[in-house]
């Protein structure tokens, strides 16, 4: 009898978790092509590309080469089945069918705890009041107005560097980067450091690191995959209970250091009739009314901007500074381009030729988010002609695009000069997507391209830079794909 009972288990178990899945599975494929690893899925895929080919996205990357007209792939993960979506066609139809999606949480579920209503993982109209009350704030022209204060921190975090004759022997960009990137999210945020606010003796740029960092590790334990982010709230274990009672505190301190933020910008802009100091807070309180319910969301969107916007953009500058050292060449080219440039400001920097090009072609061929988070789809629909079943996930990856022979010469090769001159042949506009597109793009492109633009000139202007010629560049995935070892440049400081 208990024989039978277990064959019965066992039939339903492989009837759900795989027998099922791959019929879905064979059912998309035909539009494309595909891949299906009973429960684990694009698991397997992820460790391949990391131990065959030393970089995790190879897969992504080389999706198009055999079939430039590649429409779809289609993975599983787990039971669930998986369209990433390569044809530029079909992204376009995707992102204009948004009301059919919601993000998927489940790489990121973790991590959420501590922003649970931010701006990227709310949906339906608490989304649309969020976007409306911040895009103006993140509009290109208003963050002109903060480009001194992004300056001073490159500046700041350069000097330390010039000090130190080790730093200058073995620079590590990552690191150094998003030192800028955090500094620059919070102070365009706040109009300030605010580095007098200590939470547990940290700074604001220590504390959310530390907590991001916790929330990152859990995600990464077979706990999460097995229970999903729930199991961390049960404080069983004396970790958990710190990480949840960090989330709690440092929640409670945000909310306070925002409220009293505001108070003061209101008080401000009674007396005096405007806002000294410009910043994201300060131009959402002189132009909006702050409601108690604005300000409950206020304080998750501040995070999610953080995390966000810090490693994203950091990413971004490390990378091209990277491959800057590749290309001695046009190292030298941008080197003259920025000594002979007469206007520093946000609008000059964005006329640089070489400057744009290196910045733009890191986007295209290994940018910081090279794909979506993962959509759900809520409701039976079509993309084109491919009936989408609720429950399916979808998911454009601009990465498989960005590497495709059939909108770009020679895709694998990093080549920055494509983008000179009008070099690069008129593109597909769903086919060069580095901020994605539609309605849930990315808020911040302007701020990060802002920021990317005034560090990399002022480095440039700064420092000779190298790379350790035996370093070898391998990709593996942390929070976002990274250098598996840190990318050891070798500054010397220019003299003017
Ligand atoms: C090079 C740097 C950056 C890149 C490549 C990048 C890329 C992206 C991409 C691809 C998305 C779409 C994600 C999805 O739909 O699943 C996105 C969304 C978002 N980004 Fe960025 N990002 C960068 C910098 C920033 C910065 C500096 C901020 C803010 C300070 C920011 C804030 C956001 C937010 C809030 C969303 C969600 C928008 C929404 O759902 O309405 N990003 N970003």
């Amino acid at each position: 009898m208990f024989i039978e009972i277990l064959i019965i288990i066992l039939f339903f178990a492989a009837l759900r978790l795989v027998i099922i899945p791959y019929f879905k599975f064979l059912k998309y494929k035909k539009y494309g092509d595909g891949r299906f690893v009973p429960l684990l899925g694009e698991l397997v895929e992820i460790k391949e590309a990391i131990k065959k080919y030393e970089d995790v996205d190879y897969f992504v990357s080389h999706q198009c080469d055999e079939n430039p007209d590649l429409r779809l792939y289609v993975v599983n993960l787990g039971s669930k089945i998986k369209l990433r979506l390569v044809d530029p066609d079909l992204m376009r139809d995707f992102f204009l069918n948004q009301q059919y999606y919601e993000k998927d949480t489940f790489y990121i579920g973790n991590v959420l705890r501590c922003a649970p209503q931010g701006i990227a993982f709310v949906e339906g109209e608490q989304w649309k009041k969020a976007r409306k009350m911040f895009s103006q704030a993140f509009h290109f022209e208003y963050l002109t107005s903060l480009a001194p204060l992004i300056e001073q921190i490159a500046s700041k975090v350069f000097n330390q560097a010039m000090e130190s004759s080790e730093i200058l022997a073995n620079y590590d960009p990552l690191v150094y980067s998003q030192k800028i990137t955090g500094q620059v999210v919070i102070a365009t945020f706040f109009g300030e450091q605010v580095n007098e606010k200590k939470f547990r003796g940290m700074d604001l740029v220590s504390a959310l690191t530390h907590m991001l960092n916790l929330l990152g590790e859990q995600s990464m334990s077979l706990q999460y995959f097995l229970f999903g982010a729930d199991f961390f709230k049960l404080r069983l274990t004396k970790s958990q209970r710190y990480v949840d009672d960090i989330i709690k505190d440092f929640r409670s301190f945000m909310k306070d250091l925002i409220e009293e933020k505001i108070e003061s910008f209101q008080k401000e802009l009674k007396e005096q009739g405007k806002i000294s100091v410009p910043s994201i807070l300060a131009q959402i309180v002189s132009t909006q009314e702050i409601t108690e319910e604005s300000k409950k969301y206020l304080f998750d969107d501040f995070t999610t901007f953080y995390a966000a916007g810090t490693d994203t953009t950091g990413h971004l500058l490390a990378m091209t500074f990277y491959y800057i050292t590749q290309n001695p060449e046009l190292q030298k080219a941008l080197q003259r381009e920025v000594d002979a440039n007469q206007d520093q400001s946000p609008q000059g920097l964005a006329q640089l030729n070489y400057l744009n090009a290196f910045l733009k072609e890191t986007l295209r061929y290994y940018g910081p988010a090279n794909f979506t988070f993962d959509r759900i789809a809520t409701k039976d629909h079509y993309l084109g002609d491919i009936p989408i079943a609720k429950g399916t996930i979808v998911v454009p990856i601009s990465q498989s695009t960005h590497r495709n022979k059939k909108y770009y010469e020679d895709p694998h090769r990093y080549n920055p000069e494509r983008w000179l001159d009008n070099k690069q042949k008129q593109i597909h506009n769903y086919a060069y997507m580095p901020f994605s597109s539609g309605q849930r793009n990315c808020i911040g492109q302007h701020l990060a391209m802002i920021v990317a633009r005034i560090t990399l000139n002022k480095f440039v202007k700064m420092f000779e830079f190298s790379c350790d010629p035996n370093y070898k560049l391998v990709i593996t995935q942390r929070f976002m794909s990274e250098p598996l070892d840190p990318i050891p440049l070798r500054l010397t400081v220019r003299k003017h």
